[in-house]
């Protein structure tokens, strides 16, 4: 079919270079009759000059890093703007309820039953009036004595809070040990595990928790939200008592779970908190093992896995103080809201305090929590609902399906795909089509979804952990919350079905102030969608040319259609079948 000739006058840029230059790839070539209708419909001359100030833009990757996302002090410390003062309690009233007479074990804290004045002036700071010199950390001697300290402070680190009495944030690990007489095992593992700097999100939301307010949460993937709500946790926890959960952590994957748990099991060393994860194996209707679990401080679980231990009375949420919904806005979305409904009706004590966090938090989810949370404060890191800013995002069209396996053949033989990757798809169906390609193609590469055995999904997750995997394709199943150590890139083979999937795939790379980069494929059929990609990009501060920018944004009952109705793709091959099942 002959390529469609554009109507009107051509346009005097070749939006396809600009492109290039600013997130999008192309191949001229390939996509000629595309260029041609891309090019019929881009603006003339507005673009223009914006293809000439995005030419010369550098590149994302060397853009200064927003102080909001500089978590580890990459990009240069903010300014010294807080004044030289002590330090002294925040406002907000006694957090303490120490109600443990129960035994310790070996590596006995100091007492942690007292929060005394005493205590607080053990945390004051000052500065070191003779050093002239620029303190890289510092952080390390801001003193917060007011409201309006604490207001300069939280600007400087992007931090927005809305609700009544809310706790200043904490700035060094030492002064928050020191402030509220944090046992020692903590304070060793803390400092063992080079915890020193707290992240923003943990700067504000730990404060909070301690002084008992509910809090919902919002900060960028990578942000260091699981040890946010773990310190204050085990804090409030004091000694291990075994006798029943007095922490809940739900979260949508049995693969995040088994993350959260191990990050417990790192931050408790000395201390013998029994923890749990939920599993078929730990939940039988055998009464020594309904027993056992009667016995733990501790839950980890997926919301499925406990509304059945609470429908056969395997397990009792009565002594629950703490719940912490992680992926929130997940958790609430409708295919889990009614799971969750039987948990908050389970979790009977009258001191319950409900935690929320996520990297993504629809106002509609928010309003919705707000109906069953207990005077919330609200805390956003940076802008709601953006990607974090060191990773750099491209948009490669590839024409049709077909193009996409082109695309990535291509990406292995030029060196352009960097291990270790990820690869997203939208289905099971994909991810085993997508496998079988790349696998014949010598590509070390494997595979994680649902359908695969639980088994077979450790040793996945362990293989890419250490190495021996290099590109693991996917689906939605590892968006959120899993934390791979320096994933190099994401690939977004399917375009994502929502403004949240794109934000979670994203953000497994990129991670704890590392560096990453995202591509994400796309068809024509996907460009009724392309704004979703486009808005998040632009929020992150990546270059977007203009004429994606004049794209229509997807309207609600669009989205909604989308996130429900996966588009129909044709499926992936372009070898001979090779018979062969999956490992
Ligand atoms: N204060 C800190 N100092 C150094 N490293 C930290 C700190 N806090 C967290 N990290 C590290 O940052 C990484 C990301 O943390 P975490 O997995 O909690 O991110 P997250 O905000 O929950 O991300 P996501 O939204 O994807 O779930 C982890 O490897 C964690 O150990």
């Amino acid at each position: 079919m002959p390529p469609i000739a554009p109507k009107g006058p051509k346009p005097t840029v070749d939006l396809f270079s600009l492109l290039a230059g600013t997130g999008a790839k192309f191949d001229k070539s390939r996509f000629r009759s595309d260029m041609q209708l891309f090019q019929a419909k881009a603006p003339s001359t507005s673009t223009s000059s914006a293809s000439k100030k995005k030419s010369s833009a550098k590149p994302e990757t060397e853009a200064s890093l927003a102080p909001e996302l500089d978590f580890f002090q990459s990009a240069a410390a903010p300014p010294k703007t807080l004044p030289e003062k002590a330090a002294r309690q925040s406002d907000g009233g006694d957090y303490i309820e120490d109600d443990s007479d129960a035994e310790d074990d070996d590596d006995a804290p100091e007492d942690d039953d007292e929060n005394s004045e005493e205590t607080l002036s053990a945390a004051k700071r000052r500065r070191n009036d003779d050093d002239d010199e620029e303190d890289e950390d510092d952080d390390e001697d801001v003193v917060l004595e007011s409201e309006k300290d604490a207001k300069e402070f939280r600007k400087n680190h992007k931090i927005s809070v809305l609700g009544s009495d809310v706790p200043f944030p904490f700035t060094t690990y030492k002064s928050l040990c020191e402030r509220y007489q944090f046992p020692d095992y903590l304070q060793k593992n803390l400092t063992s595990q080079n915890y020193t700097k707290p992240t923003p999100i943990q700067m504000q939301s730990i404060p909070i928790m301690l002084h008992e307010r509910e809090v919902i949460a919002c900060a960028p993937t990578g942000s260091g939200k699981t040890l946010a709500f773990l310190v204050p946790i085990l804090f409030s926890l004091g000694a291990p008592k075994g006798d029943g959960f007095r922490a809940v952590i739900i979260s949508p994957t049995r693969e995040l779970a088994l993350q959260i748990h191990r990050h417990i099991k790192n931050l408790t060393q000395g201390r013998k908190f029994k923890t749990c994860v939920l599993t078929k194996s730990n939940m039988s209707s055998d009464p020594n093992q309904i027993a056992q679990l009667a016995k733990f401080d501790i839950l980890v679980t997926t919301p499925m896995r406990l509304v059945h231990a609470l429908d056969h009375d395997q397990i009792k949420l009565d002594k629950c103080r703490h719940l912490i919904l992680d992926e929130a806005d997940k958790l609430l979305e409708l295919g889990f809201l009614t799971q969750m409904d039987s948990v908050f009706a389970a979790c009977t004590s009258p001191h319950l305090q409900r935690s929320l966090f996520s990297a993504t938090m629809p106002s509609g989810i928010e309003s919705l929590a707000r109906t069953f949370m207990r005077d919330p404060i609200r805390v956003i890191i940076g802008t709601a609902n953006t990607a974090t800013s060191t990773i750099t995002q491209k948009l490669t069209y590839v024409g049709d399906e077909s193009g996409k396996l082109i695309e990535i053949r291509q990406m292995v033989q030029s060196g352009n795909l960097k291990p270790p990757s990820l690869i997203f798809v939208q289905s099971i169906e994909r991810a085993k089509e997508l496998f079988q390609e790349l696998v014949y193609d010598g590509i070390n590469v494997d595979v994680i979804h649902s359908e695969r055995t639980k088994a077979q999904r450790d040793a996945v997750i362990k293989n890419f952990r250490s190495g021996k995997t290099w590109v693991l394709i996917c689906t939605d199943l590892m968006s959120r919350g899993i934390d791979f150590k320096g994933v190099s890139m994401v690939i977004n083979y399917d375009f994502p079905q929502s403004v949240q999937s794109y934000i979670h795939r994203i953000g497994r790379t990129g991670r704890a102030g590392r560096e990453g980069s995202a591509i994400t494929f796309f068809t024509k059929g996907d460009s009724e969608y392309l704004r979703i990609v486009v808005n998040v990009m632009k929020e992150s501060g990546c270059e977007v040319p203009d004429w994606m920018l004049d794209l229509k944004n997807p309207g609600t009952k669009d989205r909604r259609k989308l996130k429900s109705n996966a588009i129909d793709r044709a499926t992936i091959n372009t070898t001979a079948a090779v018979d062969g099942s999956l490992k």
